[in-house]
């Protein structure tokens, strides 16, 4: 294997930032190792550390190492989970643009669900399945509350085991969940870390970047990509709800999967709301009942029997300012707000409006339809990454600086420096406001509605078609008339009397 060899003394440095100081999230999620007690800086056999200066660690790339093993070390996953971070330097973590230049990122390409293979789909759906079986090598979840996170006897954390999938379903139940106040008290149903704000989009972002991260590990395939639905379709069909994908209905009950999809066997966690509101509990990794789901079937609500449709999409990627005040679902001519579903597509505020993300909620009709629970349905990752493509699309389009995301007066949990909860190791809303392919390693591959034409476009079309057609019949009728007029002057009109006389000798002649 080719040694790996950097150009110039200057360039065997690599910088280490210092992430956000600022937390809002409690310690909620715990390695399952021990963090090593003294800095050993190794890395394996790749880095060396070699200085601390203000605010940054700087490495050696030790002789002989591989281009594979400086990237294995230099990733954010191998520095911070495994290696050499102790409590005090949990706030470390790689540059990203390090990362980049190192050539390091293995880019995954998230694609149309719908245009996978027929192998490609069965792989797909049991890479889920997979991560809905295999417990998350590196995080355990909370199950009660900080109050009483050492148990009973004051000595028995109150952790446990989770698996891949059900941690990615917690962490977004753990987000939304209600504040508890005290027994006999309701509990408070303020707070949101991952909707109705700013972060709504930077929270689902990172929640999804983590699952494929874990699922690349879980699968040792550093290019898996999450695939994703377009759900910008119209109509009130549920095309990616057939058994090759994320299951059919069921021919016995409308509410249910089909026996031969095999998410018909999950049962979902975080359904006991009721208990965890009214005694405080948390949602722990307790599988319960099966998943519900009737596209289209919401009797009671006919706004959300059909799909966006393709314009949809076209209007609100032209929405061009990220968020506005009150950085709420209520919000107005928000791109952010748009395209969570609280406005209509075009960006005005209207309260009886679902449009978009929340629109494509609402039209699963059951647990991917109730916020605490949506995850449950894998249907939930296809919705989230078309609507984080949409972002991405929206983010390359409008090329925003990092300053449009707002630094303050945002629910809490939402400021742009702020961490979102509950993420470890922290992770900031900032962080991932940036474009995928250039910054996390991903991107999409997706074709996007045009515009319509507006009225005026046409009408200005319309009149520029109609010159077309004059000046075409006016230079038409001016070659008609002009080759007629030749015909009447004779078939060989170039000649005039003195070269006609010419040329009839000399065909004399020839004869
Ligand atoms: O899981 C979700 C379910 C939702 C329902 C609405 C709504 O607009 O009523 N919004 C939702 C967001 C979700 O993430």
């Amino acid at each position: 294997m080719a040694s790996w060899k950097l150009s110039s003394r200057k360039d065997r440095h690599y910088r280490l930032d210092k992430a956000q100081k600022n937390r809002t999230a409690a310690a909620i999620v715990v390695w399952k190792s021990n963090a090593p007690s003294d800095l050993q800086v190794t890395a394996g056999t790749a880095l060396r550390l070699t200085r601390f200066t203000r605010g940054r660690v700087w490495f050696r790339v030790n002789p002989g190492t591989t281009k594979r093993q400086m990237c294995t070390s230099l990733t954010e996953r191998s520095f911070q989970r495994r290696r050499f971070l102790p409590d005090a330097f949990s706030e470390w973590r790689v540059d990203p643009s390090l990362l980049q230049s190192a050539q390091c990122l293995k880019r995954a390409v998230r694609r149309n669900v719908m245009q996978l293979s027929a192998d490609e789909k069965r792989r797909f759906v049991s890479a889920l399945d997979q991560a809905k079986r295999t417990v998350h090598p590196d995080l355990v979840i909370a199950t009660r509350r900080y109050a009483e996170i050492f148990g009973p006897d004051g000595n028995t954390v109150q952790f446990e085991n989770v698996t891949i999938y059900n941690y990615f379903v917690w962490s977004h139940y753990y987000s939304v969940s209600k504040t508890f106040l005290g027994a006999g008290q309701a509990s408070f149903g303020g707070v949101d870390f991952s909707h109705e704000g700013p972060g709504f989009l930077t929270w689902h972002r990172f929640q999804l970047l983590q699952l494929e991260r874990d699922m690349q590990d879980m699968l040792r395939d550093p290019a898996f990509a999450l695939p994703y639905w377009n759900f910008a379709i119209g109509g009130s069909a549920c095309d990616i709800c057939t058994d090759d994908l994320m299951g059919a209905r069921s021919s016995f009950d409308m509410n249910s999967l089909s026996s031969n999809s095999i998410f018909s066997q999950w049962r979902v966690v975080c359904e006991s709301v009721d208990d965890y509101d009214t005694l405080g509990t948390v949602c722990n990794s307790t599988e319960t009942s099966p998943i519900r789901r009737n596209p289209a079937g919401n009797v009671n609500r006919p706004m959300v029997q059909r799909l966006p449709e393709p314009k949809d999409i076209a209007d609100c990627l032209q929405v061009g300012t990220f968020d506005t005040p009150p950085y709420y679902s209520t919000s107005s001519e928000s791109f952010r707000n748009t395209i969570e579903g609280y406005s209509a597509p075009q960006g005005n505020y209207d309260p009886i409006v679902r449009s978009l993300h929340n629109l494509a909620h609402l039209f699963l009709n059951g647990t991917g339809g109730q916020t605490h629970l949506s995850p449950n349905d894998p249907i939930f990752v296809l919705l989230h990454t078309f609507t984080d493509a949409i972002f991405d699309e929206w983010l390359r389009r409008h090329s925003p600086d990092s300053n449009v995301y707002p630094e303050e007066n945002a629910p809490i949990g939402h400021n742009r420096g702020y961490n979102m909860v509950p993420f470890w190791p922290p992770v900031t809303n900032a962080e991932m406001f940036v474009t995928a392919p250039e910054n996390l390693g991903y991107s999409y591959e997706a074709e996007w509605p045009a515009q319509p034409f507006t009225l005026t476009e046409i009408i200005t079309m319309a009149i520029v078609a109609a010159l077309v057609v004059v000046a075409v019949i006016f230079a038409a009728t001016t070659c008609a008339l002009r080759a007629r007029s030749y015909r009447m002057e004779g078939h060989q009109p170039l000649l005039g009397d003195q070269y006609q006389r010419y040329d009839d000798e000399k065909s004399q002649s020839v004869v």
